[in-house]
């Protein structure tokens, strides 16, 4: 049989419940043959004095055993003491040793009674031998409910994590919906002003629906107004342009101008010609030459209008619009500036930064001329181009290649020229307009660089198109404007560059005998016999009106050629062009 180990815990169990029962374990050495007078503890290792003890027996049996452990010895010299109970009380009654049988039967209990409380020992080692399981099991089962926990408390985390970032949304909801409470209450008040509002203004409804029948009432009466008042501007306008031209007749159609130029601040010191400006229209000039002073004269001349060298731009261009304004009626206008080189042209016709010359001034009067006629029913298309003849060739100023340029004569028109090839461009401001212009100055001087002075050496004409349309009226109106920088004029004596030179005093002659040709109004007019007078064909003609800028140094080394300008000038001024008349009107209109 396996023998088991109890552990000193339950080893205490297994003990009889009697403090007086003495139990020895197996490994305990046993005394035989003493009384139990004296026992050693094998549990401490102490060893007492313990007298016999009287015991009662188990299941009820009532004797008192001295020792388990007497031996036959004892039985056959000692009498067995047994304990009864009788009246409930307890007697003591010894055996006699000789009782064999008596002392049997009571071994015989004794062992029946130790058997029992074997047994039952047995039965509780049994159960004590399940311990370890029942361990492992409590041992599995806590380690799976260790893990539960641990589970349970990261869903514990997460759940707290998500009750936590809930609250936040809730806090946030909370702050939007006090928010848009707020921002409904605004509303609420806002709609409550509406409506009040719109119950005042429901109750003034039918009166303005009133108001209103009769102010269209009225309004359809002004429209009637309008129309008779804007057909009597466009009447008043026919006549206001009638007006003008006759005005600019009174004036002759051609114009000559002449402008003395300053003296430059570095040009202090040059000897000046002696300048007379007897009134706004006639100068004189004189001879200061110290060598012929004596027998000087002066030299009177008679022009349109003289400006002397004070006279600013301004001043010059208010003479100039009214010619302008003719261009947008559908009149052909030419503007020249001609003299000697250095004598001013460009400065009179270009000008300088911040001192813009009649060109630019010509550009700001159009376009506000334009919007003013927008009111009329007039809507204006403008096209420019820009050229320069440089020994009798043309070159188009807003396109550097280099390709041929040819005047052309229009089908359409009697005496209508066109250049064939030349860059032609439809400006809708004026900014596009002068930036066109920078472009052609540009590369004018672009030129003038590789051509060794050429953009003093050439015509550069600024031609501007104005075609002006009447929806209403049917009407179209097709004026063009020619500004024209003319070469310098140069005696061939004084003259570096001969050919140049000839060239340019050809075609200055060639624009003289034109001029002088139309004076003597003969037959033929000698157009075509330089690039100048043919491509301006339509502006000295007949049909045009033309101001020549007469430019002098007022230098005396200059003298002379100022002296052949003014004549030139002179001779130009008692040129009595036949009476300019609009012939570029092509309309279907009664009033014209
Ligand atoms: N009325 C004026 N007031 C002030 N400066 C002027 C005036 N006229 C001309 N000038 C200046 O005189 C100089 C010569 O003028 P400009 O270049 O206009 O002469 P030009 O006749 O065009 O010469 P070119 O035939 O060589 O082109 C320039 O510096 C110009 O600014």
């Amino acid at each position: 049989m396996k023998r088991l180990t109890i552990p000193a815990k339950l080893s205490r169990l297994t003990q009889p419940s009697s403090a007086s029962h003495i139990w020895k374990p197996a490994n305990c050495p046993t005394r035989i043959g003493t009384y139990n007078s004296s026992i050693t503890n094998c549990v401490t290792g102490q060893t007492s004095k313990v007298p016999p003890v009287r015991r009662a027996t188990p299941a009820g049996v009532n004797s008192t055993v001295a020792d388990a452990n007497f031996t036959r010895s004892e039985t056959s010299v000692n009498a067995t003491s047994v304990s009864t109970t009788c009246a409930g009380k307890v007697v003591n009654k010894r055996i006699p040793p000789y009782d064999f049988k008596a002392r049997y039967n009571h071994l015989l209990e004794r062992h029946k009674a130790l058997k029992e409380k074997f047994e039952e020992k047995c039965e509780q080692v049994g159960k004590l031998e399940t311990l370890p399981e029942q361990f492992k099991e409590v041992q599995s089962h806590l380690a799976s409910t260790t893990e539960e926990l641990k589970n349970t408390k990261t869903e514990k985390e997460y759940l707290q994590r998500q009750v936590k970032s809930q609250q936040q949304n809730i806090e946030l909801l909370t702050d939007s919906l006090t928010s848009i409470t707020g921002e409904f209450e605004k509303l609420k008040r806002a709609y409550k002003k509406l409506q009040r509002e719109h119950d005042e203004l429901s109750i003034e409804v039918p009166k303005v629906r009133e108001q209103s029948a009769d102010l269209v009432d009225k309004n359809f009466k002004l429209m009637e107004s309008i129309a008779i008042c804007k057909e009597q501007l466009f009447r008043s306008n026919v006549e206001r342009k009638e007006l003008h031209n006759a005005v600019m007749d009174s004036h002759g159609n051609i114009r000559i101008f002449c402008r003395v130029r300053p003296p430059l601040d570095f040009e202090r010191h040059k000897l000046l010609c002696g300048w007379n400006y007897v009134d706004e229209s006639t100068l004189e000039i004189f001879n200061c030459d110290p060598l012929i002073k004596a027998k000087n004269k002066g030299h009177s001349f008679s022009f349109d209008q003289v400006f002397h060298q004070s006279s600013k731009q301004e001043d010059i261009f208010q003479l100039v619009a009214p010619l302008i304004q003719s261009a947008l009626d559908g009149y052909n206008v030419c503007v020249f500036a001609y003299g000697q080189t250095g004598s001013g042209k460009t400065f009179t016709m270009d000008g300088t930064i911040g001192n813009p010359g009649v060109i630019l001034r010509t550009i700001d009067l159009l376009f506000d001329s334009i919007k003013a006629y927008r009111n009329l029913g007039w809507q204006y298309q403008i096209k420019v181009q820009f050229l320069e003849i440089y020994n009798e060739v043309l070159y188009d100023l807003l396109d550097n290649e280099p390709k041929e340029l040819e005047i052309r004569m229009t089908r359409s028109e009697k005496n209508g020229i066109y250049i064939s090839n030349i860059t032609q461009e439809t400006v809708e401001n004026a900014d596009r307009l002068r930036q066109l212009m920078r472009i052609a100055k540009m590369n004018r001087a672009t030129a003038a660089t590789a051509g060794n002075e050429r953009s003093s050496r050439s015509h550069a004409i600024t031609n501007i198109e104005l075609i002006g349309s009447h929806a209403e009226k049917h009407c179209t109106s097709i004026g063009s404007i020619n500004l024209v920088d003319l070469a310098g004029s140069e005696s061939l004596k004084t003259s570096m560059r001969l050919n140049e030179t000839k060239n340019i005093n050809r075609s200055l002659s060639e624009l003289t005998n034109v001029i002088l040709a139309l004076l003597q109004k003969q037959d033929h007019i000698p157009y075509r016999n330089s690039k100048l007078t043919h491509l301006l064909m339509p502006s000295l003609g007949g049909h045009s009106k033309t101001l020549l800028f007469i430019n002098v140094a007022p230098f005396q080394d200059c003298f002379n050629e100022s002296l052949k300008s003014l004549r030139f000038a002179a001779s130009v001024n008692q040129c009595k062009i036949a009476k300019a008349r609009r012939v570029r009107i092509l309309n279907t209109s009664n009033f014209q």
